[in-house]
């Protein structure tokens, strides 16, 4: 890679220590413009440390981290935040459950769910619309919170976080609570965004193989706070590396163009 300029994400020596605990040590992680990630890692293994500090909620102990070439410490992260999208489960509690799906979007520039703090224009509008079409859920701008499937509500907190015309989208175990349907048409409309014009990189933390459609080109393996791993997808979704990612025998095996994890050797 010829500088940190060609990098959505660079990731220097990061260290996030917190009295005795080591969370972070020692990350190198570079995310070139045109990439998808995934990242995978077992509970613990350091997943939503490395977002937190990517996203500037979590402060590095030493390190470098470069977001769309600005750099930590040296450039006003409120602004440079507005250019990360984060769609995680953790969010949808605080939808009031009568607020309709276009005005959960509208609230995506400000991100501050369930009110607002100047009045939205027409073209807010318009372009509220423009991001739910992307996520082929315009049909749904006009349903309430409470009326929404849990696949609806994470395809329209997409469209909310492309209001922001995002860099960088961090899925955050977006499957998590999707029956298997779901859970599929969900990733088509993920694998149909990192297809369109402009889409930002998308970054999916998961704990599941199966969810790493082929658009994802790249993957990062976090075991203990380190890098276990990174590279194509291809040359990491490897039953040894897995096995001890998860610290147990596993097997992996490629069916088509998917991914599938079992048990055993
Ligand atoms: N502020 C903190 N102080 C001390 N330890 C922390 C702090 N934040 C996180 N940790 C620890 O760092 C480790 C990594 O946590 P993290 O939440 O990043 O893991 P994860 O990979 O996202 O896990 P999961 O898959 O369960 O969400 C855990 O052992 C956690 O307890």
């Amino acid at each position: 890679m010829d500088s940190a300029n060609d990098c959505v994400i660079n990731v220097q020596g990061l260290g996030v220590e917190r009295g005795e605990t080591t969370i972070l040590h020692d990350v190198n992680w570079q995310v070139a413009r045109g990439e998808h990630w995934a990242i995978l890692g077992a509970n613990g293994s350091g997943k939503t440390s490395l977002l937190q500090a990517l996203t500037a909620y979590l402060t590095p102990s030493c390190g470098v981290i470069q977001v769309d070439g600005e750099t930590y410490g040296q450039t006003d992260w409120s602004q440079l935040r507005q250019r990360i999208g984060l769609v995680s489960s953790g969010i949808a509690q605080k939808v009031p459950l009568d607020e309709p799906a276009l005005k959960t979007v509208l609230s995506g520039p400000t991100a501050q769910l369930g009110y607002w703090t100047r009045e939205p224009q027409a073209t807010d509008n318009a372009f509220a619309h423009e991001c739910l079409a992307r996520m082929r859920c315009e049909h749904l701008a006009e349903r309430n919170w409470m009326y929404l499937s849990q696949g609806e509500r994470q395809r329209v907190f997409i469209a909310r976080a492309l209001m922001t015309r995002p860099v960088l989208l961090i899925l955050d175990e977006p499957c998590a609570g999707l029956d298997p349907v779901m859970r599929e048409m969900f990733l088509k409309g993920v694998a149909e965004l990192a297809q369109q014009p402009n889409a930002p990189t998308l970054i999916l933390v998961t704990h599941h193989v199966e969810e790493i459609l082929p658009v994802f080109s790249h993957t990062l393996i976090l075991r203990g706070g380190e890098t276990l791993a990174q590279g194509p997808t291809e040359n990491i979704l490897r039953s040894d590396l897995l096995s001890e990612a998860f610290g147990a025998p596993l097997t992996v095996t490629q069916t088509g163009d998917r991914w599938e994890l079992r048990a055993g050797r």
